[in-house]
């Protein structure tokens, strides 16, 4: 693969008169040391497929294409679908997808075009990086990996511990599903434009099971929402003024059951008391 250029993105978007949509999140990377680390952290192999989300102009794609078997790539700007054709040519294992990621069906789009189980390995567009991680965790049955480069703060609500001001319900989802790591942190320099914040690169890889059991998912995220939705509150009081409607005296007797304090906020509880308490509670 012939080395990206720094001047990269500026020369293709010259190249075919394109200017970069702030409203898509287009940041794109024009350094080959950011790229090479992102997907070295992907471990790709030959027979894999990997998918990668908003490809943007192509420039990790190739990287991708080197290592992977076959690289899926959905890209929401139109405009940049018959661009990356052109620039990706060399490729015959790349194929562009466009849509709107947060409603793909990524298992199904690797059905058509690769094998399973796959692997995402994206620079995100950081405007909808929250929900379209929820997305991937909660649709993407046969993922198995994910490489993401989110905002900075993403990336450390997705790797908290219980009792830090980043722990939240997307921490629980991430860890109910994943063992999570921060891998390094990306300066605004190596994007064209610069974002106004840091990045980092979180390495997500799924678990066979769930890391703790609960008896019923729907009912253990609801809690976990309603918890976090009010934090400043006690989880109890969180609990029985939300939608839930929960009653307050069971939820304390169960907390104090599992040694925990009545009044406890939810920003304590680990994943494992949350799927405790959630176990015991009557919906
Ligand atoms: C941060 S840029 C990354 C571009 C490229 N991967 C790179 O690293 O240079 C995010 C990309 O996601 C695309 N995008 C934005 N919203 C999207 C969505 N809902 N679905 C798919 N792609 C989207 C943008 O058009 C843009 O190309």
């Amino acid at each position: 693969m012939k080395s990206i250029s720094p001047n990269y993105a500026k020369e293709v978007m010259a190249r075919y008169g394109l200017s970069t949509k702030k409203h898509l999140g287009q940041n794109f990377l024009i350094d080959n040391n950011t790229i090479k680390k992102i997907v070295s952290v992907g471990d790709l192999k030959e027979d894999e497929t990997v998918v990668e989300i908003g490809p943007g102009l192509g420039a990790m794609t190739g990287y991708l294409a080197e290592q992977a078997g076959q690289v899926v790539c959905v890209e929401l700007d139109r405009e940049l679908v018959p661009v990356l054709n052109e620039v990706l040519a060399e490729f015959e294992n790349v194929t562009i997808v466009q849509g709107d990621a947060l409603k793909t069906d990524f298992d199904r789009l690797v059905q058509d075009f690769g094998t399973v189980p796959y692997k995402v390995v994206a620079n995100l567009p950081y405007y909808i990086s929250t929900p379209l991680v929820m997305h991937l965790l909660t649709t993407g049955f046969d993922v198995k990996k994910l490489v993401l480069m989110v905002q900075k703060e993403v990336a450390q609500r997705m790797a908290a511990q219980p009792g830090t001001p980043e722990y939240g319900s997307l921490t629980v989802a991430v860890q109910y599903f994943c063992d999570c790591k921060v891998k390094f942190i990306v300066p605004p320099t190596v994007f064209v434009p610069k974002p106004a914040v840091e990045s980092a690169v979180v390495e997500l890889n799924l678990q066979p099971q769930p890391t703790v059991e609960v008896a019923d998912r729907e009912f253990f995220f609801q809690v976990v929402r309603a918890a976090f939705n009010k934090r400043r509150k006690t989880l109890s009081n969180a609990l029985a003024n939300s939608p839930l409607k929960l009653d307050k005296t069971d939820v304390q007797d169960i907390l104090v059951g599992m040694g925990l304090d009545n009044q406890v906020r939810g920003e304590r509880l680990s994943i494992h008391q949350f799927a405790a308490l959630t176990n015991q509670l009557e919906r």
